[in-house]
């Protein structure tokens, strides 16, 4: 735990018995997203998602969701500089600090995303830690966000990261989640097999710019809910943060019917409102995509991994 967080002094008797209690599956809770300010000065960054994320937690929040980078500014000459290796925990203080800050407050961290290095790799990657502060699964983006609309925007993960080859679908005390990282929520693919394997919800830590933002972040992450009839969560670093990339911000949290249930606009803020679970059995019910589909014309395939 680095010295310049300090859990316990935050860490009130209810937080205290939440980490010994027994806490079951429960299926109507509060989701906090914590948009923060991302600035260059990683400590700050450090010290703001923990005090964001306390926040939600003293809101009520049992799932806490961070943004993509949340450690460093999204620009490609940054990412190396910022990355951690997460199997060396004095060398990680972000994956340090959502640990500690998940089991103070007894509660679900999907901890948005930073840059890992494994294997002389660098990695666009979300870790998910339980109340009790373990690692519960590791996400690396599967799907690089690489752009080029002439005279508008221009980037190409792909020079820094290398992909993911994985789906992750984890259960937790507060249900099924399936994660992707941002460009991931693009392909409706991935969020067919999160349905499939039973998630409740799916939670996209992002940071969409001003030329994609306005025009697909809803969009997407409606139709990603829609379409599959679960939860969406989406969490975004706020405008203001650092770099040449200009983010949208605007962290939401979707229905099963595709409702918006919350969302901010473009400021660092911190967005709690209640899911319930019931939603999902009541929207199938209503509307049953499952038994409309029809797969003597058409089927969905799960395809093996692409290797080069
Ligand atoms: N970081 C991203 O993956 C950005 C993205 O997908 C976008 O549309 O913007």
């Amino acid at each position: 735990m680095p010295a310049y967080i300090n859990c316990k002094q935050h860490q009130t008797s209810a937080c205290a018995s939440l980490n010994t209690m027994e806490v079951p599956i429960i299926s109507k809770f509060k989701v906090g997203l914590c948009q923060l300010t991302v600035s260059s000065d990683k400590n700050q960054n450090l010290i703001r998602a923990h005090n964001l994320i306390k926040d939600a937690a003293q809101q009520g929040a049992r799932l806490v969701v961070l943004p993509e980078m949340w450690n460093c500014p999204y620009s490609a000459d940054g990412f190396a500089k910022y990355a951690e290796d997460f199997e060396n925990g004095d060398s990680s203080p972000s994956f340090s600090v959502l640990s500690e800050v998940a089991s103070c407050y007894g509660i679900t961290i999907v901890g948005g995303s930073i840059p890992e290095w494994c294997n002389g790799r660098l990695y666009n990657t979300c870790c998910v830690f339980g109340p009790d502060g373990k690692l519960k699964a590791k996400h690396r983006k599967i799907h690089l966000f690489d752009i080029d609309v002439p005279g508008d925007i221009s980037f190409k993960e792909s020079d820094s990261f290398a992909a993911g080859d994985e789906p992750t679908i984890v259960d937790t005390d507060i249900g099924r989640i399936g994660i992707g990282i941002c460009h991931d929520m693009r392909f409706p693919e991935l969020a067919m097999l999160y349905r499939a394997k039973g998630a409740h919800i799916i939670c996209y830590p992002g940071a969409f710019n001003m030329s994609t933002g306005d025009l697909l972040w809803e969009l997407v992450q409606r139709t990603r809910a829609a379409d599959n009839q679960l939860f969406v969560a989406t969490c975004s670093p706020s405008r203001d943060s650092a770099g040449c990339y200009t983010i949208w911000g605007h962290s939401t949290l979707v229905s099963p019917f595709g409702e918006i249930i919350a969302t901010s606009e473009h400021e660092e803020t911190v967005v709690v409102a209640e899911i319930d679970y019931s939603e999902i059995q009541l929207t199938r019910e209503s509307l049953p995509l499952e038994k409309q589909r029809r797969s003597d014309i058409y089927q969905f395939i799960e395809i093996a991994p692409r290797r080069p």
